[in-house]
């Protein structure tokens, strides 16, 4: 390589790192592997040895990856919190080790060997045995002071007893989601149809720097900690610290061990490679710690890393495997998701038979042909990825992949936004995954509160067409006959082009015999794969005999039936039969073929069927269709989603603005505009002038606003809402009046109060007779200063004339 070509090599290297850093440390996302990232900042570094002219103090191989965010003060680190140099060959480790042994002239030292936590670096700073702060590792040298969401870990100590506690110390730990946690909230956002975390890291990344503790207490973070720094006391060894650290009551991992040298240390990294999947966290490597801490001083730091530690990371396991075909999903909020279907191989322990391909981009990225053979990683991730395809192997005349231009669900011409990688149906309102999230959303816990929906009992609704909006759900309560026996599953049918509904084979020799289980028929159907229909009637006569049940009526009807297929030439589908010739062995007197033919092609089940023809049911033709369909609505069922449909008509107007789902409306929202506005009246006819004038409303939320009540549909929705008699506005008894002690005056609250919440203050104030102001302005009366103000609203009162008071100042004037 020439020096230009180098050159011009580490500043693509240098951008590129420093995009996934951003995205890695800012976003909490990715769109490499650890390890192709990892490979990207060796070539960098390898580069930079062999061309030092090129080395820019600002390099991304010079410095920590994070930096602090503007949401939080910040704080210097005492000492640097630094990352480590990492490698994923046995080979380099072995160096490493010879480095180590080079720097202190001999062999007489230990590893300390730690697992690596996949989470988020943290240093909690002590003072007299009290927790003092808690900072993000940041850019390595300062970092956010996130203290108040760190307090929120159970099993952080706040107060530290304990025999020879040093006055100030600094400990240092990863603080991290466990899996469990993870997959918990995972599965609540896709009830909510909200996009899903990618990972555990991220997601604790993300919740360590949000800005409401209260949420940040629900995620159920945990912390594992792996350092002690103090100048006090004579800890000259790391397993000295790790056992203080426990004694304290630091929660410490249980999985270390002290290694003579190199060779157990690489054992030690044998033993976890498949074992660490078993830890209810994510790790993705060995750390190896000089663990003597004069040692450590010895070998000292280079700019970015320490010389007498390294990680050992676990490279992701690999298998090549077949794509069979591409499936694109429609998530509830119309994404689409393309995914890979692989034929079987075995990974990480587990079969994988299908890969995310996140969006289009992706599958251009991978340059997917049909059919071919392609890499799959298992990472992080929790679904497999595909990494590479192995193009050397790819069959002659096949194409691309060509990516749809149409819902696969509802048949609507996708739209992809500018800025946007995905592709989305556009169709919200009849598309049917997006109805369903729609209705999952409205009726959720924290909106309608509508429990006996859920997401089965609703497909159902969907599918059946009695659903097609929010109000619909209202109407249910007059069609709650026609609900008795509605089919909750569409498994058993098939529908042919022409429309024709079709169902299982299993199922009408169950409802057509009397006296043999399902499981016989499905046991004797298994024998059966091999024969054709006509066979395997014949032989099920046979069959029938054997079982000794009821023999001539049931053979009877197995003929009649035989006789029925031949008169009528139905299309054949494998292992399912025409429905109007099965409904015309059990109901055909009544109703004919002719018309149960129309049925079978406007109906989608059994119950829509015989609901549509009219005819009342004699006991026997009863027990026959009840036979022929899946699990039912019962009439336990339906009497609770009634009184549950009722109920929530009592929901208050926050929660009602909060189900009809307006895009970024989330529940605080929904409570901050219903306060403000305090009728949907209001917040419709609201000038976007006086929408940005709330705290907390943006220009992107204005916007949906407005679009949302510029849809003709979703006004009528509402009016129907409206005559079912669901709160449209706050009711005036929701506001009690505690007295007038504050009538007329202007306050904000600032800082961490002692005797509210941050909803409960607000409501204090208005229900003694004050006005709540969420921003420092001359037109305050005062602010009441809670503890730990932030020092620009301080700056900014002090400025303005603002008086402050203290929370027991507040509490005496009003109680006075
Ligand atoms: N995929 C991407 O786009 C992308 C982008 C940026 C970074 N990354 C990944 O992040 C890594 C760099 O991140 P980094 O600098 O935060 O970490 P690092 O790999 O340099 O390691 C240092 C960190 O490891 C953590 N750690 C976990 N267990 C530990 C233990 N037992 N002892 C000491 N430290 C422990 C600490 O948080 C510490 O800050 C890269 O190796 C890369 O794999 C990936
Ligand atoms: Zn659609």
């Amino acid at each position: 390589m020439t020096p230009d070509q180098a050159k011009a090599r580490i500043q693509t290297l240098s951008q590129e790192i420093n995009y996934h850093n951003q995205l890695y440390y800012q976003e909490d996302r990715t769109e490499i592997s650890d390890f192709e990232f990892d490979q990207l900042l060796a070539e960098l570094i390898q580069l930079e040895t062999e061309f030092p002219q090129f080395l820019k103090e600002d390099s991304p191989s010079q410095r920590v990856g994070g930096t602090i965010t503007k949401e939080f003060e910040t704080a210097v680190h005492e000492s640097r919190m630094l990352s480590l140099g990492n490698t994923y060959s046995e080979a380099e480790l072995l160096a490493f080790d010879e480095r180590v042994a080079k720097g202190l002239g001999h062999r007489d030292f230990e590893y300390f060997c730690e697992l690596k936590f996949d989470g988020v670096a943290i240093s909690l700073v002590y003072e007299n045995g009290k927790l003092n702060r808690a900072v993000t590792r940041g850019d390595g040298t300062r970092g956010d002071v996130v203290t108040e969401n760190i307090k929120t870990i159970r099993n952080i100590p706040i107060v530290i007893k304990g025999d020879h506690v040093p006055e100030k110390f600094e400990v240092r730990g990863e603080i991290f989601l466990p899996r469990k946690e993870f997959d918990k909230i995972n599965a609540e956002r896709e009830a909510q149809g909200e996009a899903l975390l990618a990972n555990p890291r991220n997601a604790a990344s993300g919740t360590v720097k949000m800005q409401d503790s209260s949420i940040v207490a629900k995620r159920r973070l945990n912390c594992y900690f792996y350092q002690l720094i103090t100048d006090e006391g004579d800890i000259m060894q790391h397993d000295q610290a790790m056992l203080l650290l426990e004694n304290w009551g630091f929660n410490v991992s249980p999985t270390y061990q002290k290694c003579k040298g190199i060779k157990e240390a690489l054992a030690f990294i044998e033993s976890w490679r498949d074992k660490r999947h078993e830890l209810p966290l994510d790790t993705d490597g060995v750390v190896l710690k000089v663990n003597d801490y004069d040692q450590r001083e010895e070998l000292g730091f280079t700019a970015k890393i320490p010389r007498w530690a390294i990680a050992y990371k676990y490279q992701a396991e690999s298998a090549e495997s077949e794509l069979l075909s591409i499936t694109y999903q429609v998530g509830r909020t119309g994404a689409i998701t393309p995914v890979a279907n692989l034929s079987p191989v075995q990974l990480a322990g587990t079969t994988v038979k299908r890969a995310s391909l996140h969006n289009a981009n992706e599958i251009e990225r991978l340059g997917l042909y049909e059919g071919d053979l392609v890499h799959v990683e298992k990472g992080g991730e929790i679904i497999p990825k595909i990494t590479a395809v192995a193009i050397e192997k790819r069959k002659t005349n096949t194409k691309p992949i060509q990516y749809i231009t149409h819902c696969p669900e509802c048949g609507t011409a996708l739209v992809r936004k500018e800025s946007e990688a995905k592709h989305y149906c556009p169709n919200t309102q009849s598309c049917p995954p997006q109805l369903l999230g729609r209705i999952e959303h409205f009726v959720h816990k924290r909106a309608m509160d509508i429990d006996s929906m859920g997401t089965e009992r609703i497909r159902a609704l969907i599918d059946q067409g009695y659903i097609t909006d929010f109000a619909d759900i209202y109407d249910l309560e007059q069609k709650a006959e026609q609900l008795l026996g509605l089919e909750m599953n569409q498994d058993q049918y098939q529908k042919t082009d022409e429309g024709m509904l079709y169902i299982s084979l299993n199922k009408c020799l169950f409802a057509l015999t009397e006296g043999i289980s399902l499981s016989a028929i499905n046991q004797f159907l298994d024998t059966e794969i091999e024969n054709s229909l006509a066979q395997t009637l014949k032989n099920f006569q046979h069959f029938i005999r054997e079982s000794k049940k009821k023999i001539a009526q049931n053979i009877v009807t197995i003929q009649m039936l035989e006789s029925l297929l031949e008169a009528y030439p139905f299309p054949k589908l494998e292992d399912f039969l025409p429905v109007p010739i099965v409904l015309n062995l059990i109901v055909g007197k009544q109703v004919g073929i002719s018309r149960l033919k129309e049925l079978a092609s406007t109906e989608n089940t059994i119950h829509g069927i015989i609901l549509e023809s009219g005819i009342s049911l004699s006991p026997d033709q009863d027990d026959r269709i009840k036979k022929l369909k899946a699990n039912t609505f019962q009439e336990g069922v339906i009497s609770n989603m009634m009184e549950g449909i009722k109920a929530s008509k009592a929901q208050p107007f926050e929660r009602v603005l909060f189900a009809l789902g307006i895009r970024n409306i989330g529940e605080n929202t929904a409570q901050i505009l219903a306060r403000a506005f305090k009728s949907l009246y209001a917040l419709q006819t609201a000038s976007v002038d006086s929408l940005l004038e709330i705290n907390g409303v943006g220009e992107t939320l204005a916007l949906s606003i407005q679009d949302y009540f510029s849809e003709k549909q979703n006004l009528e929705v509402i009016e129907r809402l409206k005559v079912q008699g669901l709160k449209f506005e706050i009711e005036e008894a929701e506001k009690t009046v505690l007295g007038n002690a504050l009538a007329g005056k202007k306050i904000l609250a600032s800082g961490k109060l002692n005797h509210f919440k941050r909803d409960e203050i607000i409501d204090f104030i208005e229900s003694h007779g004050g006005q709540y102001v969420k921003s420092v302005s001359k037109s305050l009366d005062f602010i009441i200063e809670g503890e730990d103000m932030g020092p620009s609203k301080k700056e900014k009162a002090e400025k303005l004339g603002v008086k402050l008071i203290s929370e027991a100042d507040f509490l005496n004037m009003v109680e006075s």
